[in-house]
């Protein structure tokens, strides 16, 4: 599973001090280091809700005019740069937003000013040459890869940023096969050609390499790094310049390539030209006919719209990539990049969803993403994919089996809103007054509806030989929700405000289902588990800004695993008389090692044990067996690769299904007692990209850290070391890292898998816990 990646850009030093409200109109930000709480006022086209509303904002565009589009790619390719120089081009801000200033529209939420990263993806809706385009920009650090994965569902298309200096990085890896999970339809923006290293060849050929994607080159620069001026058009055969006197980009020419002006251009364009022609006849049939009964002697006199429409067929088919370059910092390239997101991208009606017509035009929506507004309650991000959601009506939930009402719909403009309204399949919205619906949710119009669909569902199944229930298929997005690998306590100021405190947890649970909260039951005290070092820290921020709590973190924990090495058999009883009723259970099982990983117990009953009694008890004592696995005996941590069996179980009429669990769960909890244990720690691959210089002291740090180098690469001038470490050895390493190299490399975690533990290893570990080391 690649969920626990985790991305730290250590030479980001973006952080300038801010005072800002979550969800407000005026923006203050004070200007980066310089000058100190200089307040900024963000100048938007004009306001929503005044007389800024993108053409049509009320009335809903046609479905071909509607493009779904999210942006991905690794930590630090400019995501939000390109987004913010998206949204002033389309005319929805006034100023270019600026990450390094902390005034971004998309990164609303105040520490993604402050930390100048994205946490929160926050939609927004714009036009574009008579287009709606909702577009997401999504989180690129590791910890919120839940967010990212959350909001590719939702959309028809997306756009893959990369920094033309470091090609595809560890990150751009993942999201791309989230994507590729989702059978999201492309585009690649490679990004950063001003940037002293960048290569547009470099990031082509890592994105054929390690993508084993096809790149279709519609683009080529002119220039590269600090010669980067423009770029040309391969399929219309022009080239793009930039004024330089611009400042804002909105001025360049578009010109025809000429042999008089430009002969070794047109040469080298000609080239690229035919080249995409081929490699676009060979993907797709239609294309391919209609070069070979009319343009086989001459690919110049193929017009542009015709390669273009095959190049979004192919982009549809995912059969390859089209690939676009600019400097979204030095606002070169992005209006081309927009247009292509119009010309290539799917919309709704161009994407192929099989619960549709199970709904026969009802509503159907999901909810992905639910965030707290102190004013207006939850708000509900939703996609409608068919039907009509309207204000006042009735929905019901289908996850939570409820109906509730939708109070108002916005469209949302980050952290402003308009209302609207009503809403129609293939567009995103906000939603006010949903009070129970969660991320992930499906939404439908009523539990009828529900049924027919369900009904529906069911025949097809049928046809298909299909074995899902029918509320697992109505069910449109079952979020995976990767373990936790991080755990602290977190208490409250005051035992007073406890109940606070669950209120607040229990709000951002709703927003983050990646966030778990537990209770210890030895201490009592609440326990968070998150995804990483920064998933706690954001999580302990929001608590003290959002809900006014000012909380005390314990330290930090590796979320280890435990199992066992033998077999081992155990026998208890229980017997209990309550009130006048005598619980009484005798149990005898084994419990052993298994081959295949899992933290789910393989569970197995002998043959002694008779069906009626299995068919009364079976659920009482799988639960039992359940629980005793949650909490070894070692560390009291999650036990997995276990398989039980049980031999006998003897019932007193009367005794209740609790104390069967009960006594089931004790059992199990003595064999694993009695059994030889081991400790397993989570493993993490790691990439660590490093200069030449810097490489030694790198080497010699992970050495000491109990890492396992496997390779070494070159990319470009930089030095990629990859291999293995613990995850403990690595706690504040972005730290260490900054130290060892003046903050010019950068490192990617991701959760390999959990190893066991040295017999030193385990024992120093085991002393520490217990408190003798
Ligand atoms: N040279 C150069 N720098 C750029 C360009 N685009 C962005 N940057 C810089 O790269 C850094 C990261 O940019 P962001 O836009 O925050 O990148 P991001 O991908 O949104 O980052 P996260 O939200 O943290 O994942 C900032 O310092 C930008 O100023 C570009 O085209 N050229």
């Amino acid at each position: 599973m690649l969920t626990n990646l985790w991305i730290f850009a250590v030479s980001h030093q973006k952080m300038p001090s801010m005072h800002i409200h979550n969800i407000c109109c005026c923006i203050k930000a004070s200007l980066k280091r310089s000058k100190p709480w200089i307040l900024l006022g963000r100048n938007y086209s004009s306001l929503p809700g005044t007389n800024y509303i993108p053409n049509n904002a009320f009335s809903l565009p046609f479905l071909n005019r509607i493009r779904n589009i999210g942006i991905m790619a690794h930590i630090d390719a400019g995501k939000t740069t390109t987004t913010e120089r998206i949204l002033y081009y389309s005319g929805y801000t006034r100023s270019l937003g600026d990450v390094d200033d902390g005034d971004t529209v998309t990164d609303f939420m105040a520490q993604e000013r402050e930390r100048g990263i994205t946490i929160q993806s926050a939609a927004v809706t714009f036009d574009w040459k008579g287009y709606r385009v909702n577009l997401i920009d999504t989180p690129g650090h590791v910890d919120f890869t839940l967010e990212v994965e959350r909001c590719l569902r939702v959309l028809d298309g997306a756009v893959a940023v990369f920094d033309a200096s470091a090609g595809v990085e560890a990150q751009t890896l993942t999201v791309w096969r989230q994507a590729d999970k989702h059978k999201i339809p492309r585009i690649c923006f490679l990004n950063k050609m001003d940037k002293t290293g960048a290569s547009f060849l470099y990031a082509v050929e890592s994105i054929r390499e390690k993508l084993k994607a096809k790149p279709l080159l519609l683009q080529l620069p002119i220039g590269e790094a600090k010669t980067f001026k423009g770029i040309v058009d391969v399929v219309s055969k022009e080239k793009l310049l930039w004024n330089p006197n611009s400042e804002d980009g909105k001025d360049f020419e578009r010109k025809p390539l000429l042999e008089m002006s430009d002969p070794e251009l047109l040469k080298k364009t000609l080239e690229a030209r035919n080249s995409l022609i081929e490699q676009v006849a060979d993907l797709d049939d239609e294309f391919a006919a209609l070069v070979l009964e009319e343009f086989s002697e001459n690919f110049d006199l193929l017009p542009a719209e015709k390669l273009q429409a095959a190049i979004h067929r192919v982009t549809l088919a995912q059969t390859a990539v089209p690939v676009l370059c600019g400097s979204a910092l030095r606002n070169k390239g992005v209006q081309p990049l927009l247009d292509a997101i119009t010309m290539y991208l799917p919309s709704p009606e161009e994407r192929e969803y099989e619960f549709l017509p199970w709904y026969k035009g009802d509503l159907c929506a999901l909810a992905f993403k639910v965030l707290h507004d102190r004013q207006r309650g939850p708000l509900v991000f939703i996609r409608i994919y068919s039907g009509t959601l309207k204000p006042q009506l009735a929905i019901h939930n289908v996850n939570g089996n409820c109906t509730e009402r939708v109070s108002r719909l916005l469209l949302p403009f980050a952290d402003q809103h308009v209302e609207i309204p009503s809403l129609t399949a293939g567009n995103i919205a906000l939603t006010v007054g949903l009070k129970h619906t969660a991320t992930g949710d499906t939404i439908v119009s009523s539990k009828s509806s529900a049924l027919a669909a369900a009904r529906q569902a069911r025949k097809e199944g049928e046809k298909k030989h299909r074995q899902n229930s029918d509320a697992d298929r109505l069910l449109l997005a079952g979020v995976e929700i990767p373990e936790p690998v991080f755990f602290c306590t977190i208490e409250p100021p005051s035992v007073a405000k406890q109940p606070d405190l669950d209120h607040a947890l229990k709000c951002l649970q709703r927003e983050d289902p990646s966030l778990k909260v537990k209770l210890d039951p030895d201490s009592g005290q609440t326990i968070l588990c998150g995804m990483g070092e920064l998933h706690i820290e954001i999580i302990h921020d929001r608590i003290k800004r959002e809900y006014g709590l000012e909380t005390y973190l314990g330290p930090l924990q590796v979320a280890y695993r435990e199992t066992i090495l033998n077999s081992v058999h155990a026998t208890d009883t229980l017997d209990r008389t309550l009130g006048d009723k005598r619980h009484l259970v005798a149990v005898e099982l084994e419990a052993r090692p298994t081959d295949a990983p899992s933290v789910e117990p393989v569970i197995e009953y002998a043959e002694s044990i008779s069906e009626d009694l299995l068919k009364a008890s079976q659920e009482a004592i799988e639960s039992g067996i359940h629980s005793a696995c949650l909490q070894g005996p070692l560390l009291g941590s999650p036990v997995q690769d276990v398989a039980v069996t049980l031999y006998s179980l003897t019932v007193h009429p009367g005794t209740s299904t609790t104390m069967i669990s009960a006594c089931v769960s004790r059992c199990v909890q003595k064999a694993l007692k009695k059994a030889d244990k081991q400790v397993l720690e989570p493993l993490m691959n790691l990439e660590v990209t490093v200069t030449r210089d810097h490489l030694s002291p790198v080497l010699a740090d992970l050495a000491q850290r109990r890492g396992n180098i496997q390779e070494i690469q070159t990319r470009q001038d930089n030095r990629v070391v990859i291999g293995f470490v613990p995850l403990a050895e690595i706690m504040g390493y972005s730290t260490v890292l900054r130290t060892l190299t003046s903050g010019s490399a950068t490192f990617a975690l991701e959760l390999s898998s959990y190893q066991a533990m040295s017999p030193q290893d385990q024992s120093m570990l085991l002393s520490q816990r217990s408190g003798s080391a």
